[in-house]
């Protein structure tokens, strides 16, 4: 019997975030490894023309949460929408749902952030921060509460090159920052962003590490632990492997290399590849919630959730497992024959984007042009140039973090545990992992049928054909015009023909001798 399964049945458990991407993998391993779980209470907004109602219906009728209707049929009635914007003051909670919240709580997880890199301060400070001292507060009042896991990121101390498990202060104390951002408007705000983040390469990775000061400094007599995941990548295991429902991290640039987009990518080849799957960062933080409500330890622990130290993987090898798969397995419709590389400086990387990316691009706008369509694809091509651009600070460096307290915490489950809520990334296999990585990308991302290979394949052969086709126009053009305009081009040209005609002559005399 799981100890840690055991301890969070009854218990109701407050989540927020949980729409997100590592939110669902948590719910969902809750409720399949504690059938018996009192109730999960999800902080959510209407979005996108949904009620709650509805983002709750189609979570739950998604393939993620399949196998959790066998194990626990009646999971509708354990969740508990509540209507909340972690934006507003007392994040829009009727009194109703506070005082049931406040007053029944056993465990938190708060997952709920802006991920987003290009974040104004003032939008990730109110989320990544203020929201987080806010939910502090709530938790101060709620007397059942055993344990607060605050879900925080690898990254929050990516100025650093090696990253203890401690909380590194930032320069200006939070309360100030918060303060600020109360008075000051954009214009300013934009002014000291720079200054502020200093050299963090985003307003994402300062504020997760202002919100880490605020859970150490305003968690008063709260268990808090804070859980550090590096770069979230698809299920490596559970509930089957692959799954994956956004486009951040590598996700994006799988797809974007796979349709033939992506042609190129500044990155430091031998540099360390910090993914690590959803599921673990999940089971890791499962257990973390059990360890901080029954071992109470004194201070507040950090956990990193990394595999570089323990079972590294570099971009190189990820980069060409990627395209392996994808040649096996390739994804439909794709815009050029997927062929990426990796560049190492700015000259050849300025010079691919314009030959690879933008050159290609504008001579299929000029097609849809001719055609009477609308031209798009100069458009896309940017804006994916834009995402590169601001993924790229994380393929051109290495971290190394120390995991003594993810080891430690290893050490304490029970191998039952330790198998349930598996967590030691030295048993991935990242061959495997990464293709199952972009096998989940086309199922579950793309929605695309396997069922479609052989045609994808087909359209992969005429792109090739295209692709010789255009180069030959081309070449001959470019010869032609040479030819006409220079003596030394006309020179070479006779110096090739002269001296192929001589090797065919001799070719062929001498196989005539031979007879
Ligand atoms: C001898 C042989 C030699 C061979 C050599 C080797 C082979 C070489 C092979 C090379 C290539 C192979 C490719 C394989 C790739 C694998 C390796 C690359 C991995 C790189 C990983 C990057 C690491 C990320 C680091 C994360 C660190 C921090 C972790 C965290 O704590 S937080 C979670 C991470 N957060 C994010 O990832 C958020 C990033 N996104 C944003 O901030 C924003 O979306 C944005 C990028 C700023 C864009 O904002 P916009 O407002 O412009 O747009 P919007 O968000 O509305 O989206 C616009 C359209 O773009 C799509 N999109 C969004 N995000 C991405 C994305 N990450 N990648 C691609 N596309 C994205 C979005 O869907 C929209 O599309 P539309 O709807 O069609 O318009
Ligand atoms: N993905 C990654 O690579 C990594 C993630 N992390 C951390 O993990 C946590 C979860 O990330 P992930 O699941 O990937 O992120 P997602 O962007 O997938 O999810 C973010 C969640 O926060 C919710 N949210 C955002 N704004 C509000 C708001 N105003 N009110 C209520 N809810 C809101 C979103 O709700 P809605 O659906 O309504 O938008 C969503 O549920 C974050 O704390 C992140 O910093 C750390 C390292 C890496």
């Amino acid at each position: 019997m799981s100890m840690i399964a055991a301890f969070y049945s009854n218990k109701s458990v407050l989540i927020t975030g949980a729409t997100g991407f590592l939110g669902k993998v948590l719910m969902e391993k809750l409720f399949r490894t504690s059938p018996h779980l009192k109730v999960i209470y999800i902080l959510v907004r209407p979005k996108s023309g949904q009620t709650l109602q509805e983002r709750v219906f189609q979570i739950l009728n998604s393939k993620l949460f399949e196998k959790v209707k066998e194990v626990c049929p009646n999971v509708h009635e354990k969740i508990r929408p509540i209507s909340a914007d972690l934006n507003q003051r007392d994040f829009a909670i009727s009194k109703e749902d506070m005082q049931e919240l406040l007053s029944c709580t056993n465990i938190i997880f708060h997952c709920a952030a802006t991920v987003r890199f290009d974040a104004h301060l003032r939008e990730a400070v109110q989320l990544n921060v203020i929201a987080t001292q806010q939910l502090l507060l709530m938790a101060s009042q709620m007397p059942k509460l055993e344990a607060f896991i605050h879900i925080s990121t690898a990254f929050s101390n990516c100025n650093l090159s090696h990253i203890d498990e401690v909380i590194y202060p930032c320069p200006v104390e939070p309360r100030k920052i918060i303060d600020s951002m109360e008075w000051l408007d954009d214009s300013i705000i934009d002014e000291i962003t720079p200054k502020l983040i200093g050299d963090r390469p985003n307003t994402y990775t300062y504020t997760k590490a202002l919100g880490e000061m605020v859970v150490q400094q305003e968690s008063g007599n709260l268990n808090v632990a804070i859980v550090r995941p590096s770069i979230v990548g698809a299920t490596w295991q559970e509930p089957f492997p692959g799954w994956v429902d956004n486009l951040n991290g590598p996700s994006g640039l799988i797809i974007a290399a796979g349709k033939g987009f992506l042609r190129s990518i500044k990155a430091t080849p031998m540099a360390v590849a910090d993914l690590i799957p959803v599921d673990t960062v999940v089971n890791l933080t499962i257990a973390v919630g059990w360890y901080t409500a029954v071992h109470r330890p004194k201070s507040t622990l950090i956990y990193h959730s990394t595999s570089g130290n323990l079972n590294p993987c570099n971009w190189y090898k990820m980069g060409l497992q990627v395209l392996a798969t994808i040649e096996k397995i390739p994804f439909e419709s794709a815009f050029r024959r997927p062929n990426a590389d990796f560049t190492t400086n700015n000259f050849t990387t300025q010079y691919w984007n314009a030959v690879s990316h933008r050159a290609p691009a504008i001579i299929y706008d000029f097609y849809l042009r001719l055609t009477g369509r609308k031209p798009r694809m100069l458009k896309l091509m940017n804006r994916l140039l834009r995402t590169i651009s601001m993924l790229e600070y994380f393929i051109n460096h290495s971290w190394e973090w120390s995991t003594n307290n993810t080891e430690m915490l290893l050490s304490e489950l029970s191998p039952e545990d330790q198998r349930v809520f598996n967590f030691d990334v030295r048993q991935l296999n990242w061959l495997e992992y990464i293709e199952n990585y972009v096998l989940g990308v086309k199922k579950y991302l793309l929605k695309e049928d396997l069922a479609g290979i052989p045609k994808a394949k087909q359209h992969l052969k005429r792109l090739r054909n295209i692709h010789y086709l255009f180069n030959t126009a081309l070449f001959l053009i470019v010869w032609r015009l040479l030819i006409a305009r220079s003596q030394m081009a006309r020179n070479i040209w006779f110096f090739i023909v002269s001296f192929c005609y001589k090797f065919i002559s001799y070719f062929r005399a001498s196989s005539t001798l031979k007879v």
